[in-house]
């Protein structure tokens, strides 16, 4: 047993003839930001979805809070205490704001679907219990005043705002983000970073794949670094800027 949050190793993962992944591993202290970056193509996407439950790894060994975890399915994974958010924006479009983050948080929820159609009182309570959690987190997150708009209708950084408030609705243990900046002009990193941070002073602990290495370097913790598949460094921002292999890989690479 580890003091890390998340211990994983050992991961290999082959599409056909590619070998995506070989004999990768990261290791999450609580509470840190940890970035994953690397060039295109160098395996970070499918090693999230690995992580994630959403690609069954040819091996590996995973671990959350000291306790082995099987990313066989999102779902398990889900319950496990992971959430992700993902590249492509995935809202409910039609349901509103604090709709959507009510549906995050069912999954925390103790009442089947009997006590949701009869309206048990516990049902009732709970309900309201959940909407009221709900309308924290779009506080939370800064778009609280928005909670009955129709989540297709909110601007697009407003959208990955409630991406992860519907993350952090299940309470998980770890906070898994799917490149979270793509699209955003400059304004609005600025606004992303800084709720990232207030994650981090919840305690929450992170874990990001982005494309902005310079929002990494200033964000993270701790960064591990892919290329064609294998890991080839880890460590804080200004070891990882300084690493020859590294500047060779982004030299080397589309970046
Ligand atoms: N479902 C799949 N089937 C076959 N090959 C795949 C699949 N997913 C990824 N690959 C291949 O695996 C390799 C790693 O891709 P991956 O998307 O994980 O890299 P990445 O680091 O996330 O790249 P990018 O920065 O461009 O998103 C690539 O060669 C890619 O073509």
């Amino acid at each position: 047993m580890s003091n890390y949050l998340l211990n994983i190793s050992g991961v290999n993962k082959r599409f056909g003839g590619l070998q995506a992944l070989t004999d990768v591993g990261i290791q999450i202290q609580p509470g840190q930001i940890v970035g994953l970056i690397g060039p295109n193509g160098a395996g970070k996407t499918t090693f999230f979805n690995v992580i994630t439950g959403l690609y069954q790894p040819d091996s590996g060994s995973f671990e959350l809070a000291g306790k082995p975890y099987s990313p066989s399915a999102p779902h398990a994974v889900a319950k496990a205490g992971i959430a992700r958010t993902f590249q492509n924006i995935r809202l409910f479009g039609e349901m509103t704001a604090l709709e959507n983050v009510m549906v995050g948080r069912h999954v925390r929820s103790k009442q089947g679907v009997f006590g949701a159609i009869f309206r048990h009182k516990a049902a009732r309570d709970e309900e309201a219990s959940i909407r009221a959690r709900a309308q924290e987190l779009l506080d939370f997150v800064g778009i609280g005043q928005f909670a009955g708009r129709t989540a297709k209708f909110l601007s697009y950084g407003d959208q990955r705002r409630l991406e992860i408030a519907r993350a952090l609705a299940t309470d998980p243990q770890l906070l898994a983000l799917d490149e979270p900046a793509a699209g955003m002009n400059a304004t609005e990193k600025l606004a992303l970073r800084e709720l990232l941070v207030k994650i981090k002073a919840e305690g929450k602990t992170v874990l990001l794949i982005e494309h902005d290495v310079k929002l990494m370097m200033g964000l993270c913790d701790r960064i591990t670094v892919l290329e064609y598949g294998k890991r080839i460094a880890e460590g804080a921002p200004s070891e990882i800027q300084k690493d020859p292999a590294v500047i060779a890989a982004y030299l080397g690479g589309a970046h």
